[in-house]
C-alpha cells in the first residue's frame, strides 16, 4: 500500500512535459565535475554516465545516487552501453586519452580521433536530435571530428573552446580590479589553450570599457603600464593552467562550472553569449572552405549556436584568428576520417 494517499484522483503527469536528459561521456575528473554541477544546479531530469571502465562508472553512479537526500530529484543512469544515452537533449564528451610526457599533440590527436570514432556515432544514433558539446582535447579539432562523425548540422555541434580560458581571464581581471568576476565581461577567442587571443576591446566592468580606463591617453607612461598589466594577465591565463596541472595533476572545478553554464544556456534556451568553439569558416576573414572550429562569442540556446557576435577586431586580432584557422586546417588534413 502507498505510504501516502492522494488527496483526490490526481490527473496523471502530463505526457507532453519534456523531460530534460543530459549524457556525459567520460567519468573522469572533468566528466564527474560536470556531472556534479549539473545535479547541484538542477539542470536535468535524467543524467546518464558512460565510460569504458565499468567499475569506475558504477562507483561514480552509486556515489552520486547516495547524495540524493541533498539534491534535486534526478534519475542517474550509467552504462558502458551507449543505449543508456538514448533520447538525450545534450551529450557532453569528456572522454579522452591523457597526453603522456613527450607525446606530440598530433600523436595525442590521433589517439583521441580513434576514441571519437567509437564514441560519436553511437551517441548520434541514440540521440539524433541532441546537442553535442565537446570538452576533450585538443578541443577545437575534436569538435570538428565530432561534427563530421555525427552528421549533425554545425549549429548543434559545439566545443567548450575558450570558455574556460575566458573564465580564468575574468577571474584574473576581477582580482586585479577588485571587482566581482561576474561583473567582468572579457573574451578570449580563437584556438583553445596556449594560442587563445585576448580581445582587449571586449573587456568591460559593469558596462565600463577597461581599455583606456586604467590609463588616460595624455599619460603615455600609464598607457604603457596598462598594456603591460593586461599582457601579464593574458599570460597568466595560460600559466595558471600549467600551475594547476603541476599542483594537482588535472583540472576539474573551473571546467566543470564553465561547462555547466553552457549546458544551462543551451537547455534553458537563454540566448546568452559565451565564447565557444563553432564552425568559423567565413567569419573574420577565415576562408569559407576552411572547415575549422574556433571560439567566437556566440549566442547559444536550445538549437545550439544561434548567432555569432559581430566583433570589431583589430587587424592583429583578425590575423591571429586566421593563423589559428590555417594551423587547425593543416592539422585536420593529416587526419584520415
Ligand atoms: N577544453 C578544456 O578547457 C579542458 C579543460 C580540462 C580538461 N580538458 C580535457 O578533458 C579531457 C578529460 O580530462 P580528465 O582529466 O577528465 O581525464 P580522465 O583521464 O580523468 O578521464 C577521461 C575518461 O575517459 C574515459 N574514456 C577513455 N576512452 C573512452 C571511451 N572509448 N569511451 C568512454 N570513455 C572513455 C576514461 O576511462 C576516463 O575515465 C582531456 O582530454 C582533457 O585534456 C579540456
Ligand atoms: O586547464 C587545463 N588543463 C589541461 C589538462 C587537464 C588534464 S591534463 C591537462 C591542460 C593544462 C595545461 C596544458 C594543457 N595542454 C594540453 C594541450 C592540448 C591537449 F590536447 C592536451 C593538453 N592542458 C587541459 C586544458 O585544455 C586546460 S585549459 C588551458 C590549457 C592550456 C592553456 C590555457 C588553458 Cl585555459
Amino acid at each position: 500500500r502507498s505510504l501516502f494517499r492522494p488527496i483526490h484522483h490526481a490527473a496523471p503527469p502530463s505526457p507532453t512535459k519534456r523531460r530534460t536528459k543530459i549524457s556525459v561521456v567520460g567519468a573522469g575528473n572533468v566528466g564527474m565535475a560536470i556531472a556534479q554541477t549539473i545535479l547541484t544546479q538542477d539542470l536535468a531530469d535524467e543524467l546518464a554516465l558512460v565510460d569504458a571502465k565499468p567499475d569506475l562508472l558504477r562507483g561514480e553512479m552509486l556515489d552520486l545516487q547516495h547524495a540524493a537526500a541533498f539534491l534535486p530529484r534526478t534519475r542517474i543512469l550509467a552504462s558502458t552501453d551507449y543505449a543508456v544515452t538514448a533520447d538525450s537533449d545534450l551529450c557532453i564528451v569528456t572522454a579522452g586519452a591523457r597526453q603522456v610526457p613527450g607525446e606530440t599533440r598530433l600523436d595525442l590527436l590521433h589517439r583521441n580521433v580513434a576514441l571519437f570514432r567509437l564514441i560519436v556515432p553511437p551517441l548520434a544514433r541514440h540521440s539524433p536530435a541532441a546537442l553535442l558539446l565537446v570538452v576533450s582535447n585538443p578541443v577545437d579539432v575534436l569538435t570538428y571530428i565530432a561534427w563530421k562523425l555525427s552528421g549533425f548540422p554545425p549549429n548543434r555541434v559545439i566545443g567548450s573552446g575558450t570558455n574556460l580560458d575566458s573564465s580564468r581571464f575574468r577571474f584574473l581581471l576581477a582580482d586585479h580590479l577588485e571587482v566581482n568576476a561576474q561583473d567582468v565581461q572579457a573574451y578570449m577567442v580563437g584556438e583553445h589553450g596556449d594560442s587563445s587571443v585576448a580581445l582587449w576591446s571586449s573587456i568591460s566592468v559593469g558596462g565600463v570599457p577597461v581599455l583606456g580606463q586604467l590609463a588616460s591617453d595624455d599619460n603615455k607612461a600609464a598607457v604603457v603600464m596598462e598594456q603591460e598589466v593586461l599582457e601579464r594577465i593574458r599570460k597568466a591565463v595560460v600559466d595558471s593552467a600549467y600551475e594547476v596541472i603541476r599542483l594537482k595533476g588535472y583540472t576539474s572545478w573551473a571546467i566543470g562550472y564553465s561547462v555547466a553554464s553552457l549546458a544551462r544556456s543551451l537547455l534553458r534556451d537563454q540566448h546568452r553569449i559565451h565564447p565557444v568553439s563553432l564552425l568559423a569558416a567565413g567569419f573574420y576573414g577565415i576562408p569559407r572552405d576552411r572547415q575549422v572550429f574556433l571560439s567566437l562569442p556566440a549566442q547559444i540556446g536550445r538549437s545550439g549556436i544561434l548567432t555569432v557576435a559581430n566583433l570589431h577586431l583589430t587587424d592583429e586580432e583578425a590575423a591571429c584568428l586566421q593563423r589559428s584557422a590555417e594551423t587547425l586546417w593543416e592539422l585536420q588534413q593529416k587526419l584520415e576520417l
